[in-house]
């Protein structure tokens, strides 16, 4: 396996920018993505803020585990509490997202997945870096979504004013221990991403592999860049024309992996019908790896959120949902 994502650069002219990611987006929805203008140091500082946070005890990890953090879902989750694809995975992870305060209307209707973030006492830091990286992101992100806008053939603004002015924004950190040799297992199962973009920050370790058309490919570290790749909805909105495409993790670099996905996606009230104009026609009919039928899936994007994360979090489900 060798890498064969394309790298596209944000700062070069838009139209270029708008063709590379149609050809991106219909091949793997793969991407790595320079020019974006995130500080080196944000990262570094991150990084090393969330190994110390990993080095801790389990007791003291545990002082944050995301069964404290209720119906906004954040918090620390142990090694094997996630399942994606029905198995426990071989990673740890803080889960994150938007803090909002305690008198937000969502946040005073119990509407899962809102509320704030919990930080760890013991490295205080984090306070500070998460909201710094996830406000950076998003920037980056709207920018990302008006390259895809103009891609499709539609008004730069189309997600800044739309399913993005007010958008459902999750950030995780993941901590991969050393896969220990011979084991089959995965730090994160075969999967799809379940909104529109994705954006990963990677350390130098590697291990995550992509289900191109041409097969499973590795989707090696590149320094200065993030991983980019669609999620569903945007699969969705366009009626397959863009594929949101399986990925999966496994660590076998012998050291501690560190990841940093963020998670751009649609407002959480909003349904996220096809696209007119985007017919079924412009797909290759390929059938999508699970089988399912993202055009027949009706409700809101926080349902289908929901459905997912109830899925890979099943002792939390019953508590929160
Ligand atoms: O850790 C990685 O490299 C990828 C994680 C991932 O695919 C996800 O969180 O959806
Ligand atoms: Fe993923």
């Amino acid at each position: 396996m060798d890498s064969a994502l394309p790298i596209i650069d944000l700062s070069a002219d838009r139209a270029g920018v708008a063709a590379g990611i149609q050809d991106a987006c219909r091949d793997s929805g793969f991407f790595y993505l320079t020019g974006h203008g995130v500080p080196a140091d944000l990262l570094k500082s991150l990084d090393a803020a969330a190994r110390q946070f990993f080095a801790l005890p389990e007791d003291a990890k545990m002082e944050i585990a995301m069964a404290r953090g209720g119906r906004a879902w954040r918090g620390f989750f142990p090694v094997g509490g996630e399942l994606t694809s029905g198995r426990p995975d071989l990673k740890e992870g803080l889960y994150f997202g938007l803090d909002l305060p305690d008198d937000d209307p969502r946040v005073r209707a119990g509407l899962p997945l809102h509320g704030s973030s919990l930080y760890p006492r013991q490295v205080p830091a984090l306070a500070e870096l998460v909201p710094a990286y996830v406000a950076a992101l998003t920037g980056v992100a709207q920018d990302v979504m008006r390259a895809v806008a103009v891609s499709l053939d539609l008004p730069d603004d189309y997600f800044a004013s739309g399913y993005t002015a007010d958008p459902t924004v999750l950030f995780r950190i993941f901590h991969y221990p050393p896969s220990p040799s011979g084991d089959d297992g995965w730090g994160v199962g075969e999967h799809t991403d379940y909104g529109l973009l994705t954006l990963l920050a990677q350390d130098e370790n590697g291990g995550l592999q992509v289900h191109t058309p041409r097969g499973w490919v590795d989707a090696p570290p590149i320094p200065g860049t993030f991983v980019c790749n669609i999620g569903d909805m945007l699969d969705r909105l366009t009626g397959g024309y863009y594929r949101s495409t399986p990925h999966r993790v496994r660590n076998v670099s012998g050291n501690e992996r560190l990841s940093f996905p963020f998670f751009f996606d649609p407002d959480f009230s909003a349904a996220v019908p096809p696209l007119p104009g985007r017919a079924r026609t412009d797909a290759d009919g390929r059938p999508r790896w699970d089988g399912q039928d993202l055009r027949a899936f009706t409700g809101t994007y926080g349902e289908y959120l929901l459905g997912k994360v109830g899925k890979v979090f099943p002792q939390l489900r019953g508590e929160v949902l």
